[in-house]
């Protein structure tokens, strides 16, 4: 009998480990950076450059838009100087549940004391009292009845034990408070990485607006902000809150933002209206949503968000909170199955939070990087890693390198018989164009795919068949007017291919609008083949598969190269 294995390509040969690594292999899989404290001077982010960063995260759960913009300026610097492309990414703060600790003097919690939460923000932080910025953990409130709440969507291999207060619709007319019982966790871990910096809580008692909490584990808490992650309960709060607002409308608009990732995405309403919101700020109309699922409650109601979405972050490190460590592996298979099948980028979060503070992963942390590639993520994100890591061009390139030898033995026959089974037949134009479009590049031993496209969508539709090689993606320019200027599209849908797997962008020359009927597509054709030459992935006499418009027609070409 015949049996195919699920992830690795056969045959499987033992030798092919002992193969050296090429230290400069790039990766196809895309590599998302949290930049910060550690890393926002032009040396340190020119070298992430080079090693494979090709978008920049802004998190703005923390530092303020002047910060912000003083290393979004340096980045800037260092594209120009590395002539390497990067996405910018703003990370919203959302509904967080934040202790302010003004004082920033460390906080020793012992075990089995009692701490009290309270909402009072003008108290100061100490091992008695945290202050937080929510008023409620400790009351019932009635809120309007969430019809999303009925019905529960599980991703259909999946089977959670799920919260009360989510199953039951009686319920959803009010929210409930924290009781007696109920865990609370508390720490720095999702920024440092560092477990002894953070505490489990366990509520005693409801005090009016307070929440007397006995303390679990010993923890000496340090830094000046501390998140709080309750699972029992809806924080009724807004998904994108006042202050995400205003950053938005300001340092996202003065940046043109190409991705909004949208904390604690709960519901596809949410993401609705990030979008309504987006589309009165100008050119934000074009930034990409990337909805964070972190918590259960985004978790049930998965299926409706990644419709609403253009990409997904499943950010482990909350949802690690949320759900029993035994149901991690289970939501990141399905989740990533349910991206890939709906063509749409997917990124995966925390992956070596030990390289924080070492310069090598663990081996459990090496593994999980190259089992999120066979799983079929787009993109990896680092978060405390470059953000307030000792190491983070190096742990950029360490997670560059597993990627790309996972890359190398990645399924992609099954892969592929997978996703063209799921989208069924008759199929689209385009996609069938675009699938064949990898069928011929594997079956030619192509190096390159070269596709022209304009919305991006003939690129992404290319990069969902997940090709053994490389694509550049030319993006041809148009010139579109308001009424009252003419401006050319373009830069927005180059840069926002950054995150997905497979693509490499490429912008045309707008004096060379691709105009499907006349010979400028030729010229255009020859400068992308110059640019995979500079870039390495094109040799001479290669095979190259080129997808593009030929008159009303879309084609499939395989050219061989002569010099
Ligand atoms: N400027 C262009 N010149 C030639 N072919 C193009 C151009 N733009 C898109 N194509 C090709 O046209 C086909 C359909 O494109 P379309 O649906 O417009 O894609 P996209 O939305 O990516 O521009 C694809 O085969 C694509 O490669
Ligand atoms: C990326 C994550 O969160 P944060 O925004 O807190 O870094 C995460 O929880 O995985
Ligand atoms: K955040
Ligand atoms: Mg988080």
């Amino acid at each position: 009998m015949h049996v195919t294995n699920l992830l690795l390509e056969e045959p499987i040969r033992m030798a092919s480990i002992l193969e050296p690594p090429k230290n400069n292999l790039s990766a196809m899989t895309k590599i998302v950076g949290t930049l910060g404290p550690k890393s926002r001077s032009v040396d340190v982010i020119s070298g992430c450059l080079k090693a494979g960063m090709s978008v920049a995260r802004f998190d703005f759960s923390w530092g303020d838009a002047e910060y912000h913009q003083e290393t979004l300026e340096n980045l800037k610097t260092s594209v120009k100087s590395t002539k390497k492309l990067c996405a910018v990414m703003l990370d919203t703060v959302g509904p967080e549940l934040q202790v302010v600790n003004k004082s920033e003097k460390s906080i020793a919690l012992k075990a089995e004391s009692l701490v009290v939460l309270t909402p009072d923000q003008g108290q100061e932080a100490t091992s008695d009292l945290l202050p937080i910025n929510y008023d409620g953990l400790a009351k019932t409130m009635i809120r309007k009845k969430d019809d999303n709440l009925d019905v529960p969507l599980y991703p259909s291999t999946v089977v959670f034990v799920v919260p009360m207060w989510l199953c039951c619709p009686k319920l959803h007319d009010s929210v409930q408070a924290v009781k007696k019982g109920d865990t609370i966790f508390l720490g720095q871990y999702l920024f440092t990485g560092s477990e002894t910096t953070s505490v489990w809580l366990e509520v005693s008692e409801v005090k009016e607006v307070d929440v007397v909490c006995t303390v679990k584990n010993a923890a000496v808490l340090s830094g000046s902000l501390f998140t709080l992650h309750v699972s029992q309960i809806h924080i009724d709060l807004p998904t994108l809150t006042d202050k995400d607002k205003e950053v938005i409308s300001t340092w996202g608009v003065r940046n043109d933002i190409d991705f909004l990732s949208l904390s604690y995405t709960r519901h596809a309403e949410d993401v609705r209206q990030a979008r309504e919101f987006l589309s009165t700020l100008g050119q934000l109309s074009q930034t990409q949503i990337f909805a964070k699922i972190e918590n259960i409650e985004g978790l049930t109601h998965f299926d409706e968000i990644l419709e609403e979405a253009d990409g997904i972050i499943l950010s482990r490190g909350n949802l690690g909170i949320d759900l029993p460590p035994e149901k991690v592996f289970l939501f990141q298979k399905a989740a990533l199955y349910k991206c890939n099948m709906a063509g749409k980028p997917a990124v995966v979060t925390r992956v070596v939070d030990s390289m924080t503070d070492n310069l090598r992963p663990t081996r459990a942390e090496a593994t999980d990087v190259a089992n999120a590639v066979l799983d079929g993520t787009d993109a990896i994100l680092l978060g405390a890693e470059t953000l307030r890591g000792l190491y983070p061009i190096e742990t950029i390139s360490t997670v560059r390198r597993i990627c790309a030898e996972a890359e190398k033995v990645f399924n992609q026959d099954l892969y592929f018989k997978k996703t063209s089974k799921y989208v069924g037949e008759p199929m689209s134009h385009l996609e069938s164009i675009a699938s064949s479009a990898v069928r011929a590049a594997i079956k030619t031993k192509a190096s390159v795919i070269i596709v022209f496209t304009s919305t991006g969508k003939a690129a992404r539709l290319i990069a969902k068949y997940r090709p053994t090689m490389p694509v550049i993606s030319v993006v041809v320019p148009r010139l579109i007017t308001n009424q009252l200027k003419w401006t050319f599209t373009g830069a927005f849908e180059a840069r926002q291919s950054l995150i997905v797997r497979n693509l490499f962008p490429m912008l045309a020359d707008p004096r060379h609008p691709a105009d499907s009927t006349s010979g400028s597509n030729e010229t255009v054709l020859k400068v992308a083949v110059e640019h995979g030459k500079a870039a390495g992935v094109i040799k001479s006499h290669d095979r190259v598969v080129v997808c593009q418009k030929v008159g009303d027609s879309s084609v499939v070409k395989i050219i061989e190269l002569e010099e």
